[in-house]
């Protein structure tokens, strides 16, 4: 008979005893992936074609040289893993609401997706959380989290200008596309689950950001879709792993690619990844030739009109210019009478 876990800090629903839970099995290809070979990009001797080329061709690289303090990312994972250790209950009563608020079992925060994600995590939003939150609520993990995504909008701004440059960007465009304060910091915890081929840490997604840093431990489950196959992004000590997000796409007239990816869940260890997600101002305007215009603000609310409707993120499908195909007609008249 099974055992039910007993860790108090735990969201009920992850403590049922494995016979209990009766998910639909995801899919074979749930089973552990070949391993992909991210391109390893330096942060002080950055390669604007190695970026480039990594931009375009998998939407996905891993940064070396980044200058986070290794012992500014070891306290807030030591810290991270601290908070959400605490009682289920508590956590829900603090992080309720505010610049910091606490979710469980999806990623999207405020609404619920179609199946249930095996994490839970902490959701900063930066704008509100300097200087008006309140030292006593928050204490260490305020001035932590600050000073951690001071060095995550220095990356993002390095990496974002190089890009610009790559995509020939005028000064208003890189002006609307990017701006540090109204960035997103999460920490996430993939509590042990009890049925790990049934069930995903995140399920499969693109992110809505321009850029996403991410900082993982070192237990994996990170995965990328790379020409119809997942793969295992490894876990290299030291090293930043950096995606590109829907609005990076539209930024680049869809030459560079907002990379899908998902975590595995894990039947047998606890992963910790912090995540810091860059976008443009709410209401900046982006122009694309292959999307029509938009601002973020109407973005978000057509991902939470889709996650209503459907469970799942549409995503940048709803806003593509759609090219008129070309009927026979047409092709006909384009084909020389022949003589
Ligand atoms: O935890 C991770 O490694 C990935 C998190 C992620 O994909 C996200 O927050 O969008
Ligand atoms: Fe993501």
């Amino acid at each position: 008979m099974d055992q039910p876990t007993t860790d108090s800090s735990y969201p009920p629903l992850f403590l049922t005893p494995r016979s209990h839970h009766n998910p639909t099995p995801k899919s074979t290809s749930l089973q552990p992936g070949p391993t992909l070979q991210v391109p390893l990009l330096d942060l002080q001797h950055l390669h604007p074609n190695l970026l480039s080329q990594s931009c375009q061709n998998l939407g996905l690289f891993r940064l070396t040289n980044h200058g986070v303090p290794p012992g500014l990312s070891a306290r807030l994972f030591a810290l991270a893993k601290e908070i959400l250790s605490r009682p289920f209950e508590s956590k829900v009563a603090k992080f309720a609401d505010g610049a910091v608020k606490y979710f469980w079992g999806t990623p999207a925060v405020t609404l619920s997706v179609k199946d249930l994600n095996w994490l839970e995590g902490l959701h900063v939003s930066l704008g509100r959380l300097a200087p008006a939150a309140s030292e006593a609520q928050f204490g260490d993990f305020r001035n932590l989290a600050i000073e951690y995504c001071v060095h995550m909008a220095r990356i993002s701004r390095t990496l974002f200008n190089t890009v610009a440059n790559d995509l020939n960007l005028d000064v208003e465009q890189r002006a609307a596309s990017l701006s540090e304060s109204n960035g997103i910091f999460r920490i996430y915890r993939y509590p042990i689950c009890p049925h790990p081929s049934g069930y995903l840490g995140m399920e499969a997604h693109t992110d809505s950001s321009v850029l996403t840093i991410l900082n993982e431990d070192d237990v994996g489950g990170l995965q990328v879709l790379h020409e119809n196959a997942w793969f295992n992004v490894v876990p290299v000590p030291g090293t930043l792993i950096v995606n590109l997000g829907d609005l990076m796409q539209v930024i680049s007239d869809d030459r560079y690619n907002s990379v899908k990816h998902r975590v595995l869940a894990n039947g047998i260890a606890e992963r910790l990844s912090l995540g810091y997600f860059v976008f443009p101002q709410e209401d900046s305007v982006l122009r694309s030739s292959t999307y029509r215009q938009f601002t973020l603000k109407e973005f978000r609310a057509q991902v939470q009109e889709d996650i209503t409707k459907t469970g799942s993120k549409v995503g940048l499908k709803q806003f593509k210019i759609e090219k008129p195909e070309l009927s026979k007609n047409s092709l006909k008249h384009s084909i020389l009478p022949s003589t």
